[in-house]
Formats: C-alpha cells, structure tokens, sequence
C-alpha cells in the first residue's frame, strides 16, 4: 500500500483551502497512493469571526470529500473539520474518512484539547468552542488497520496504545495543526515515539505557514516506519509525500523486538 500525508496552508478562504486540498488529494492520487490524508481544519484556518457554519457528518463537507474519494478511486483522510456539537456554544473537532467508492468508513472526534498558556508563545483555549470525543476509532483500509488521532492527541500516549493493542491498528494517522514553538521541539520526537512503542506507521499531515490571526503552523508532515525511522519529510512547502507501508517489515520487528507483546502493565 502507498500513503500519502498532504501539506496544506488552510486560511479565511473556505472554498480556496477545499480546491487546495482537492490539488493535493489529485497530486497524491497521480503519485500511485492509495490513501491519502490532509491535516487538521483543512477546510478553514482563520480568524473566528468568519468561521464555516458547523456541519453535521452527512453535510456539504462529506460530500465534498467523500465525492474527491470516489472519483480518484483512493481513500481519503479528509483532515478535520467542525462538526455540529453537543451545544450552541461548542462543535466537535471532527475526522472522517471515505473509503475508494466515497462510501464514508470512520468518524473520530478529536478526545484531547488543546489547553494551554505559554506566556508570550501560545495562549489557546480549545474547549472553550469545542467538546471532546471520547472514542477511540479504528478502521480497515484496504485490509491494513488505520487508528485514529488528532494533533494534540499526540501527548496522550495512552491513546495510542489503546490503537495498537485493543485496535490492533498497524498505522495511525495524526492530522495537524502544531504551531511553530512547539512544532519545532516536539512534533517529530512525539511522532517516531508514538511509531516505536507501538511498533505502527506514523502519518501524520500537517498544516504549513501563517493563518490569521497571528498563528503559524510547523509543517514538516511525515511518514514514519515502525522502527521509528522517518521514511518521507515534507519540505518547507504545501505539497505531499508518499511512502510505500511494508507489513512484513512491520511484522518482522514485532517479532524480533516484541515489546508489545512483553508488555507488563
Ligand atoms: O500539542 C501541540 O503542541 C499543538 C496542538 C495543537 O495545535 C492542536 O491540537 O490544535
């Protein structure tokens, strides 16, 4: 199986960042991918005033993508975008994923909010406009076991190794959106982590450059191999890149190094 992690540079401009990532699902298509993720809020990545109305699963989003799915004949990894939630006041930070016929195959909600205070870096409140998920998803991609995440659940290893072990995933997907003062210090570390302990591929797409108001985005989307060992690398651009999945590899170091199955805890 080939996969493809997209780089995009998602703004105030809806219909501009959907035939962005339209390109790019096309670009990965073009390359031999047979499925293909976009990073977090794919479709609008901008100030707050002038964001999308929130969308049930089944709304104009889904259609969208599950559309660009059926007519690249691939799977499709449509990112993030903001589901209608629980309440007035919050939306839900939502993943869907459409199998080659653009039949929709997996829903996640997005578990862990980014809550954080950085004096002068980063002030950002999440779950003040947002409500948790609090399910973990995995789902069958062409026979090979894809869990799901969503950017700052990458700290949680704890979700990951539900994926690996209860999910038995062979591949997690983590669309995002690190800012740069984090991105910088802990994206990749975090990433080749989360691909070594649970002995999975690592996918994980990331949004590039500055979106008002004042955010900047990290980028550097990658593919990573079970050994922990960076297999594709975004340059500093919007664009793809693709690898090719080895599930013998994969199932080779599981054996050889079976720290999943000597797991004591
Ligand atoms: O964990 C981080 O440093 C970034 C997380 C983030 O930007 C997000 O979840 O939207």
């Amino acid at each position: 199986m080939r996969v493809a992690v997209c780089q995009l540079n998602a703004r105030d401009d809806r219909a501009a960042n959907l035939a962005a990532a339209r390109d790019l699902l096309g670009r990965a298509a073009s390359a031999g991918a047979d499925l293909a993720v976009l990073p977090e809020y794919v479709d609008y990545l901008g100030r707050s005033a002038g964001l999308p109305k929130p969308e049930p699963v089944d709304g104009e989003f889904a259609e969208f993508f599950s559309a660009a799915a059926r007519e690249l004949g691939i799977w499709v990894h449509a990112g993030s975008f903001h589901e209608v939630g629980p309440d007035d006041a919050r939306t839900y930070n939502t993943s869907l994923v459409f199998d080659r016929s653009g039949e929709l195959a997996a829903t996640y909600r997005k578990i862990h909010l980014y809550d954080v205070e950085i004096p002068g870096r980063v002030s950002y409140q999440e779950s003040r406009s947002v409500a948790p998920g609090d399910t973990t998803v995995v789902t069958d991609v062409d026979g090979v076991r894809l869990g799901l995440s969503i950017c700052y659940d990458l700290r949680f290893p704890e979700l990951y190794r539900r994926l690996a072990v209860e999910g038995e995933a062979r591949m997690i997907v983590v669309p995002a959106a690190f800012m740069m003062h984090t991105g910088r210090d802990h994206w990749e570390v975090l990433l080749r982590a989360r691909a070594i302990e649970n002995q999975c591929y690592v996918l994980a797409a990331g949004q590039i450059g500055d979106h008002e108001p004042g955010r900047t985005c990290f980028g550097r989307s990658m593919i990573i191999d079970p050994w922990g060992t960076v297999l594709a690398q975004a340059p500093d651009t919007v664009g793809i890149v693709t690898a090719d999945i080895d599930l013998g590899r994969l199932e080779e170091i599981r054996s050889e190094l079976p720290s999943l199955a000597n797991r004591r805890l």
